[in-house]
């Protein structure tokens, strides 16, 4: 198994790249990639909006600051680590990749050899049998913080103190390690238990100048150097003035909001995954912010409440690759804030909601895209839509 990032002209090569089914753009170069994402997004937004050249990443390879692994069994190799083949159960070792942190990546080839010294045997999924399931790194960008999650089938862990001294001898810098418990017999990555087992059970990264707490559960963009470009434009295009009150859709741990809070009167986060709101007020707290509330629950039923009465001068939101919904969108039209700023990382349904928005009265000003995902067929896109004078 090899792989190669290629200096001079930022493409990847990767042995495993047709198995593994996650990254489209190998062997091509970099600038021929980010042309190929401008064309479709020109063709995807034509008659809606014009769409400049895509902002690609300096250096595009091991990017992911999150890095997700299945254990399993080999008959010839014994325990090995990898992905699931697209759309399928079947699992492709992979030992190098070139957009994963190679930390992580590091990691991962020393906990392969532990599981195997300790006798952890992986989990397998017809049987329902075994004890180690996943493998999930993530890496603070600026502060190095490492978490290391251990996902495994029961809430056992047998020899536990001699494998995390065995771990950490070889890994100084991991900074937590968290057991999290999945005895679900479906292929959910992470169960409802997490065990700190060693250090504080999160991490801590720095993005636009604010500190941000991360939890095994909880949403944060895989590419730092790419999300503080998207957010900084995101914030220019919102035009957010000190009278404005501001709601941060789909908030995740509170970072676009805290991040544009010192522009704005007042903030409200939006966010369904009860741990990312716990994420996200401790961050407000973090960054001393205090013009900043968040509110646990489904955007769509939170605005379905809230245009009922409720004012928005500006909305962000950043909702998942499914899109919005008809009732978010149907509230945000009643509510008529000034300006929408939309961030997607689907740009299909992305553009479905925008012809809902366009219906009602919005106007798409601008719409930039952002490789966040280098040498894959994703891409990151950050519309205005302004209110016409009625
Ligand atoms: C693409 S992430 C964006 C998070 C954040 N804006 C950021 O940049 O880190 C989408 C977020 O929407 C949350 N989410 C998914 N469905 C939701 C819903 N129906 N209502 C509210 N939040 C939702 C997810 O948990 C996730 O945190």
């Amino acid at each position: 198994m090899s792989g190669k990032y290629n200096e001079s002209n930022q493409s990847i090569s990767c042995s495993v790249c047709k198995q593994c089914g996650g990254c489209q753009y190998v062997d091509i170069p970099y600038e021929k990639e980010l042309k190929k994402k401008s064309a479709y997004l020109k063709q995807l937004f034509e008659g809606i909006c014009t769409v400049g050249e895509v902002h690609g990443m300096y250096r595009p390879a091991f990017y992911r600051n999150k890095v997700h692994a299945v254990v399993g069994l080999d008959k010839q190799k014994g325990i090995v680590t990898g992905t699931y083949a697209e759309g399928t159960h079947r699992l492709v070792p992979v030992d190098v990749c070139m957009i994963e942190d190679q930390k992580a990546d590091s990691i991962i080839a020393t906990l392969r050899e532990l599981f195997a010294s300790f006798k952890y045997v992986p989990y397998n999924e017809d049987t329902h049998r075994g004890f180690m399931r996943h493998i999930l790194i993530r890496r603070g960008f600026s502060t190095k913080e490492m978490m290391v999650v251990l996902v495994t089938a029961d809430n056992k862990f047998p020899s536990k103190n001699n494998f995390l001294k065995a771990l950490l001898e070889k890994h100084p810098d991991i900074t937590t390690v968290v057991q999290n418990i999945n005895d679900y017999s479906t292929s959910m990555v992470l169960g409802k238990a997490n065990k700190v087992l060693y250090g504080k059970g999160y991490i801590e990264d720095v993005l636009c100048g604010c500190r941000f707490r991360i939890s095994p559960e909880s949403f944060y963009q895989i590419n730092p150097s790419q999300t503080e470009k998207l957010y900084k434009t995101a914030i220019r295009l919102g035009g957010i003035t000190k009278n404005d009150v501001v709601i941060d859709a789909y908030c995740g741990i509170g970072t676009i909001g805290i991040a544009l809070s010192s522009h704005a009167k007042k903030v409200i986060g939006v966010e369904l995954n009860p741990q990312a709101v716990k994420d996200a007020q401790t961050n407000a707290d973090l960054n001393h912010i205090k013009n900043i509330q968040f509110v646990n629950e489904d955007a769509g039923d939170f605005l379905v409440r809230y245009a009922e009465g409720g004012r928005a001068d500006v909305v962000i939101m950043d909702p998942p690759r499914s899109g919005s919904t008809p009732e978010f969108l149907q509230s945000l039209l009643q509510i008529k804030p000034k300006r929408i700023v939309y961030i997607s990382c689907n740009p299909e349904t992305q553009v479905r909601d925008v012809r809902v928005l366009q219906k009602g009265g919005y106007k798409v000003e601008a719409c930039e895209g952002y490789d966040m995902f280098p040498h894959t067929f994703h891409v990151e896109t950050v519309c205005l839509l302004s209110r016409k004078a009625q």
